[in-house]
Parts: C-alpha cells; structure tokens; sequence
C-alpha cells in the first residue's frame, strides 16, 4: 500500500486507541531537560535532541533486554508525585495531538519508590495526571499497573494489593512486564490470584520474548483476558487456535516488535496474518520515545512493509475499542464516533 496524501488524511482523521503505552517509556526529552534543570540533575547533553541517544534504541537493537536497558535513564527524574503526574498528563496529550481518543497507559509503581513514595502515591499520581489530561484534552483514559518479572514476589504482591485497592477509581487492569524470557509466566500464577478473584481485568506480556508456551501459560494459568504482543503465537497452532476461539485480543506494537527482535524483519511479522485468520488484533505504540513512534507511524509503517490497507487499520481500531477495559457504554460511544468517521471518509467498518 503507498501511504499518499489521502491516505495519510484518513490516518489523521480516523480517532485512534492505544491500548499498550509505557508511560516510563514516552517521556519527552524535552521534560527531562525541565526536570533535570529544576532537580539540579546533571546531564549528559543540554538539548532535546542530544539526549535522544540515551532515551531511544536503534535498529541495532538485538534483544528485548537491551531494549529495556533504556528505562533506566528517565527513571531517574520520576521518583517524585508531581513529575509522575506530569508525565501523565503530557502523554494524553500527545495522544490527542494525533486524534487518539481512548489510551490506557500502564506503568510499574514500584519502579517509582527509590525515593520515598508509596505504590499507592505513585498510582495516584498517575491517576491525577491522567484524569487532569482527559479533562482538558477529552481523551478517554486507563491506567494498568504492572508487576516487573525481575522483582521479588512479596514487592509484587504488594503491587497487585494497591492496584486492587484502586479498582474502578481509575486503575482498569494488572500486567507482568520486563524480561520474559529470563522470568517466564509459570513463575507467576499465584501472584494473579488476588485479580482473578476480585475481576480485575489481566493484561500479559507474552509471546515476544519467549514462545508459545508462554502465552498459553499466561491464558490458562494466569487468567490473561488480553496478551502483550503475543507475536510469536504463530509457533504453535494449537495455542493460536486456544487464543482464536476464546477471542483474546493482541496488543501488537510493530515498531518495538521489529526493535526487540521478536521477529527478524517485516517479511516475518504475523500482524496482517493474525488478522486475516481473525484473530483479535490491535496495534499499539509501547513506548513513544524509546521506539520513537506514534499511531500514526505505526499505522504507515504497517501498510507499507505489510500490505494493511485502511480498512484494516479501521478494523484494527475497532478491535481495539472492543477490548477496551472500560465500560461498555463508554466503549459503545467511542466506537460510535469510529463508525461515523468511517462513514465520512469512506471506510468500510
Ligand atoms: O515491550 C516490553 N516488554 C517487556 N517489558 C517492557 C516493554 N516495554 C517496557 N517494558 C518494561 O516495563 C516497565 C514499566 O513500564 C519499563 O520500565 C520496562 O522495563
Ligand atoms: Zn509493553
């Protein structure tokens, strides 16, 4: 598909979902230089575009480890409420800057605590950003708290409890992140217990890092009502027919997939594939900053190295509004907006 102006009209004016964003991941450097200024933090650059190196990977990315190797350096500046909030706020903003109207961000509280503040501190604090974001952007927004692989399962724990202490306050679902291949799904069964049993909605990485036996792990063990990625699920048709019938949506984040090697090019990836075999598909950003990417990229890239053509973006959009974790009168009204965009535009839905 060649991405020309018309196209790249329907890209602009279709309203957009982001299901899967890092909010650690999509900080603007142009914040960090704030923050660090205001902190008296040294940095290793004073503009915006010299701190990009240190924020983003490049193609030469060979792992997911090395991927996440890139957290570290804004981590950092968002130990306290204000700069979370912040954050928050400034991320639905950069998803109304391109007509993206539904966006879950999820974050691991416990990558916040190194200077004092709670888990609970840290949720509510991204809560506020959000909250103050969707009022002044008309975004709508959720926030999913996530439990990193690598921590202790007492600190997890604890993460799953202050997640479930703001249930239906804003906090719409719970998620396992960080090195898949080193930690796999197995390991964290009893840890998803509490949110199985109290209906709070699961989202899992699974099938980046490691293969298809993960992410049948994270469906029947963990109770996943949505996969992270789940790109490698095409290793195993029995478990892509597991995920298939019960409907589980896909996360899919092409330009972190590409970067973390989940699959060695575009040739391989099984986006357009998974869609076509019906599979629940929705594409995402993962981090704005470290992938360096937007919707709209995504989206582009999408129809030039894998053929989607617009009316599968639509669709895709419209997946994702359906696994949205929200109420279904509000997911009814997003996708009545998609509907009536579409029809404007010319797209079949
Ligand atoms: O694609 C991914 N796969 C696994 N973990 C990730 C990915 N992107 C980010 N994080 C991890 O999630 C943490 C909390 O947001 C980040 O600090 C990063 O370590
Ligand atoms: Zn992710």
């Amino acid at each position: 598909m060649v991405v020309n102006d018309t196209v790249k009209h329907q890209l602009a004016a279709l309203p957009k979902a982001d299901l899967h964003v890092h909010l650690d991941g999509s900080v603007k450097p142009e914040t960090v230089l704030d923050l660090a200024a205001r902190k008296g933090i040294q940095l290793p650059a004073n503009t915006a575009e010299g701190l990009l190196p240190y924020m983003q990977v490049t193609d030469e990315c060979e792992s997911l480890v090395e991927y996440l190797s890139k957290f570290q350096f804004v981590l950092r500046f968002m130990q306290d409420a204000e700069s979370i909030e912040r954050i928050a706020f400034e991320l639905i903003e950069q998803a109304a800057a391109e007509n993206v109207i539904y966006m879950e961000v999820r974050f691991g509280p416990h990558l916040h605590t190194s200077e004092g503040l709670t888990h609970d501190d840290a949720i509510a604090a991204a809560l506020r950003g959000l909250k103050r974001g969707e009022e002044r952007f008309g975004v709508a927004t959720g926030l999913i708290v996530i439990c990193m692989r690598h921590e202790p399962e007492t600190v997890n724990r604890e993460v799953i409890a202050a997640a479930l202490r703001f249930q239906g306050q804003g906090v719409v679902a719970v998620d396992l992140a960080g090195d898949e291949a080193g930690y796999p799904a197995a390991l964290f069964h009893e840890l998803f217990r509490p949110a199985r049993e109290s209906g709070m909605p699961v989202t899992i990485h699974a099938g980046e890092a490691a293969g298809a036996a993960n992410i049948e792990e994270a469906v029947t063990g963990l109770g996943a009502w949505r996969l992270g990625h789940g790109v490698r699920l095409k290793e195993d048709g029995r478990v892509l027919a597991l995920v298939r019938e019960r409907g589980i949506p896909l996360e899919m984040c092409p330009l972190s997939n590409m970067q973390t090697k989940a699959v060695p090019g575009w040739a391989s990836y099984p986006l357009r594939d998974y869609l076509r075999q019906g599979l629940k598909v929705t594409v995402n950003t993962d981090n704005r900053t470290v992938s360096d990417t937007t919707m709209t990229k995504e989206y582009a890239m999408l129809m030039a190295q894998c053929g989607l053509t617009v009316e599968e973006i639509a669709a895709t959009i419209r997946n994702s509004l359906d696994a949205a974790f929200a109420e279904p009168s509000k997911r009814e009204a997003l996708k009545a907006r998609l509907q009536s965009v579409c029809e404007e535009l010319g797209i079949a839905l």
